[in-house]
């Protein structure tokens, strides 16, 4: 039986009286039914940005009833704008809009606003409701799930922040029809990732499906996107605050982080530097006698086949990457602690990888 292409799925995060479900499919953003029922009470606050406002925010107040305070705040685009200062903003809209604990922010955009709202929504007032409507592949298969949020430090990425759950994630997937490619390709990193990490039989799929992904192709964007959704709820209901499985979501993150702040932040899409980081976990992973040859080849390509970069940038050195890598927030008692895999679909947390062994694969990764 084939499914219907309009057909809605939903899914749920499994945390107890704060379990919330994960609505995924096509013209969610302009229907009532999906929105209202999450709101903690009359106020509401929309969180967008300039690119994404003119494509979808009258979409979304469209779906709020008319009884409702709806205001909007629209922030500037971009990963350079992930800052306490672009919260404090939010703070600010929501002070002067003389918001109580009873309102709900909605995050209407990519990971950016919805890390940022997330955050905003955790500390104001001590901690406000908030929705996460994600409007880009990676916000849709992993930023908008699970609950971390918070800022870049010019000194690290994501080093301020908190653990704080929506009450909703609405995936229109409608929204993907306008996202540019290089933008969709990062979050193919993040989708291959999961496949990577757990699921040997979801990598197969992408790599008979990555030309259909590429090519928007509703059933497949849709099918990627409940795997990673259902594998990412999944982890986060095991372990919300990272003490154990969750961090295997950070494969490739300990290297992708040191580039994308060496690169400073936005030069290098998450996605990319998190694709690129992946090659190098892999290639640690092979040449610490887990992986073979194989299938670090198969790696690469299917990272190539999502139009991801296969190589460092130029001008970053082994110990720019080893002094930005020491900062990780997964390192413990001085010790780096790095994900690996074991096998395709089966990743660890790995903090024995010898000095030296890391040191002459920072030093041989190729450098574009
Ligand atoms: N909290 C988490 O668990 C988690 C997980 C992964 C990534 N992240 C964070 O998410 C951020 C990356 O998210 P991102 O890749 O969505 O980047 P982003 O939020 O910067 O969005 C990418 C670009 O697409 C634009 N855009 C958004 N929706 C669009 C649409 N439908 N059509 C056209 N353009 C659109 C945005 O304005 C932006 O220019 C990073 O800061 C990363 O650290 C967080
Ligand atoms: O949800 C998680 O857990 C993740 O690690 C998902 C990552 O894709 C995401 O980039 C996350 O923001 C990284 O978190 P951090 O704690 O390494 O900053
Ligand atoms: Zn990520």
């Amino acid at each position: 039986m084939t499914r219907p292409d309009d057909a809605l799925s939903t899914l749920s995060v499994a945390l107890g009286e704060r379990s919330y479900p994960i609505h995924i499919g096509p013209g969610l953003l302009g229907d009532p039914q999906w929105l209202t029922p999450h709101l903690a009470g009359r106020q509401v606050m929309v969180v967008t940005n300039e690119t994404v406002a003119p494509l979808y925010l009258e979409r979304l107040k469209a779906g709020l009833p008319e009884e409702l305070t709806v205001r909007e705040l629209v922030l500037p685009d971009g990963e350079a704008t992930k800052t306490l200062a672009s919260v404090e903003r939010i703070w600010d809209a929501l002070l002067e809009a003389g918001f109580n604990r009873r309102c709900t922010l909605v995050a209407l955009g990519g990971g950016v606003i919805g890390d940022m709202v997330g955050f905003a929504a955790a500390c104001y007032q001590r901690g406000v409701a908030f929705i996460q409507v994600p409007t880009t592949l990676l916000s849709q298969v992993d930023s908008s799930v699970g609950g971390k949020t918070g800022v870049n430090h010019p000194r690290g990425k994501n080093m301020i922040g908190a653990f704080w759950q929506p009450r909703a994630v609405l995936i229109d997937t409608d929204t993907l029809s306008t996202l540019p490619p290089r933008e969709l390709s990062a979050g193919l990193a993040e989708v291959i990732k999961y496949g990577l990490i757990r699921d040997a039989n979801f990598l197969t799929w992408l790599e008979a499906n990555m030309t259909a992904l590429r090519g928007l192709e509703a059933a497949a964007l849709t099918r990627a996107i409940e795997r990673s959704c259902s594998l990412k709820a999944e982890i986060v209901a095991e372990d919300e605050t990272e003490q154990g499985v969750r961090a295997l979501l950070n494969l490739g993150h300990t290297f992708g982080h040191a580039i994308e702040t060496h690169q400073g932040y936005g030069r290098w899409l998450h996605g990319e530097a998190v694709g690129t980081g992946m090659l190098m976990a892999a290639e640690l992973s092979r040449r610490l006698g887990w992986l073979g040859a194989a299938e670090v080849r198969r790696t690469r390509a299917l990272l190539e086949a999502a139009a991801l970069p296969l190589e460092a940038p130029a001008d970053m050195t082994a110990d720019d990457f080893l002094s930005l890598m020491r900062l990780d927030k997964k390192n413990l008692d001085g010790r780096l602690r790095l994900i690996l895999l074991e096998a395709l679909g089966r990743a660890c947390v790995h903090d024995g990888t010898p000095a030296e062994r890391l040191a002459a694969l920072l030093e041989d990764f190729p450098r574009r």
